[in-house]
């Protein structure tokens, strides 16, 4: 049987009436054909399980992009006009799951918004528009243009050598496509930052200390997952782990 793989995904409004908690068909591919899993979208909200009822419906877990912001007040900042919209719903649900995961070593593979969430959830803040600080690039996607366009290759990120990222994706230099405005401001004592794109950006993060896979990229890796030499590696080795966690693998507790 192949694992289960919840995908957080994002909820919207449908005809200006219908609310529907929804999740991109590039992440349901990217788990099953480069994770190989099961994809089941998980209602991105507190009220529908409990965290023990979502984490045993599942063998690991994708937290993906969203255009909401994580809400400031969950580092500690008040919100402005600059942080635009949140999902308080997701936040909800996103950042104590995620905190539950690191602790019992179940798999989980945060993308975009979802490695901002990882990011909170361990301590860090956020800035609301990374392009306003000094020597700092626009790491938006254009606004208009094909879907081509948007997801295209637009920078490197450097690993760090020998570190996880650089093991699992083969090399030190990695190149990524770039679709968000926010970015991690002062990481969180846990979060180890382990990619950073040529302007210093954090772009690959993992969790100290955390038993199983924890991973966030700051990129889409759902992208062309099966194909492209980035992403293919990177969902391989998720779904490898989220296979093990259903086989009854548990990973020994950090020292
Ligand atoms: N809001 C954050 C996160 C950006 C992000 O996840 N972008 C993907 C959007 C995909 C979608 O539109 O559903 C930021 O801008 O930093």
């Amino acid at each position: 049987m192949r694992p289960v793989i919840g995908i957080i995904g994002n909820s919207y409004l449908i005809n200006d009436e219908y609310t529907v908690h929804a999740a991109g068909t590039l992440n349901c591919e990217a788990v099953r054909d480069a994770a190989r899993g099961v994809p089941l979208i998980v209602p991105a909200a507190p009220c529908y399980g409990t965290l023990d009822e979502v984490m045993v419906a599942c063998d690991g877990f994708l937290f993906t992009g969203g255009r909401p912001n994580v809400h400031p007040e969950e580092y500690g900042e008040a919100a402005t006009e600059a942080h635009g919209a949140f999902d308080r719903d997701r936040d909800r649900l996103a950042l104590p799951l995620i905190r539950a995961l690191a602790r019992t070593g179940q798999p989980f593979l945060a993308i975009c918004r979802g490695f901002q969430e990882m990011a909170v959830a361990f301590g860090s803040t956020l800035h609301p528009e990374i392009r306003d600080l000094p020597g700092r690039d626009n790491h938006r996607m254009p606004p208009d243009g094909t879907l081509e366009e948007k997801f295209a290759l637009r920078h490197d990120v450097a690993l760090t050598p020998g570190g996880t990222f650089a093991r699992l994706l083969g090399g030190e230099v990695v190149r990524t496509n770039s679709l968000h405005g926010q970015g991690i401001d002062r990481p969180g004592p846990r979060v180890v930052v382990e990619g950073r794109a040529p302007d210093g950006t954090a772009e690959a993060i993992r969790i100290d200390r955390a038993p199983g896979f924890a991973l966030g990229v700051q990129w889409h890796p759902e992208w062309r997952a099966a194909a492209d030499p980035v992403s293919a590696p990177l969902f391989t080795a998720f779904g490898a782990a989220c296979r093990a966690w259903r086989a009854g693998e548990r990973p020994a507790a950090a020292a």
